[in-house]
């Protein structure tokens, strides 16, 4: 069985041969908790997340891969009542401004829709990038600038499958302008930032994308998507999602 410990300098590298593999109960776990994830809106309860949840789902965001082991993300935990308000009238906004720049006939179904819980959460997170944390590129970077904010979006996505798995419901709020949350939470110009996340206990989840059982999309079969050897070398199947 390989060891979860993370390894020392000295000690030898844990085990990845297939004998060393995840339990089957172990690997149905994780495929679970992927195909489990939802983005949540509006479903939230008022329950804290306990400190010791919170900093589980927080150390699994911190294991993230990084380009050149930069770790470039910090974590502002948001509980105040007065900053998220803001937040939300920031939100408000961008909505208005985003349903304007939709095709007409998308509008109604748009405005229906629930797209963030800012309020209704008793967290929210906003996940930054410090672009320059190890200086202005590094290992990885030098001509993939933005692999330190590609390395944030993995952080954020490790946060989310483990505050699933804690029962823990996360949704990421884009609908915002990046120089409104600036100013509420005082985020330096040379800080990025990565994601906007509601986060608390749910009342339910809902089992599909909820803007898949709600018609504004569905999910593409995975077999328009993978090509071989090149670009769109080889489609197996052409059929219209
Ligand atoms: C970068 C980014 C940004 C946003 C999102 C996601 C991501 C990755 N999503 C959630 C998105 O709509 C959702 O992930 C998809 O609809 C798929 O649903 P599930 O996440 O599988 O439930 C999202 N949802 C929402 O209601 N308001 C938003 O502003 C955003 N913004």
């Amino acid at each position: 069985m390989a060891t979860d410990a993370p390894n020392k300098p000295d000690e030898k590298p844990a085990d990845l041969s297939p004998a060393a593999a995840f339990s089957e109960a172990e690997r149905a776990a994780i495929y679970r908790v992927i195909h489990a994830r939802r983005d949540v809106r509006d479903e939230f309860l008022p329950d804290d997340v306990p400190r010791d949840v919170l900093l589980r789902i927080l150390d699994a965001a911190h294991h993230a891969p990084s380009v050149g082991f930069m770790q470039p993300w910090n974590f502002i935990v948001i509980r105040d009542a007065k900053k998220r308000r803001a937040a939300y009238a920031a939100f408000q906004r961008a909505c208005e401004a985003e349903e304007q720049a939709l095709e007409p006939e998308r509008r109604s179904l748009y405005r229906s829709l629930k797209l963030q819980g800012i309020v209704k959460a008793p967290l929210n997170i906003c996940v930054t990038c410090d672009r320059a944390r190890f200086g202005a590129t590094g290992l990885g970077r030098t001509q993939q600038p933005d692999t330190d904010i590609l390395s944030t979006a993995c952080a954020v996505q490790n946060l989310w499958l483990a505050a699933r798995a804690e029962g823990v419901g996360v949704g990421w709020v884009s609908i915002v302008r990046d120089a409104d949350l600036r100013q509420i939470f005082q985020i330096p110009k040379e800080i990025a930032i990565v994601a906007y996340l509601c986060v608390g206990y749910v009342a339910q989840a809902y089992r599909l994308p909820e803007l898949e059982a709600k018609r504004w999309a569905s999910r593409l079969p995975l077999e328009n998507l993978i090509f071989e050897d090149r670009w769109g070398e080889l489609v197996v199947s052409t059929n219209p999602p």
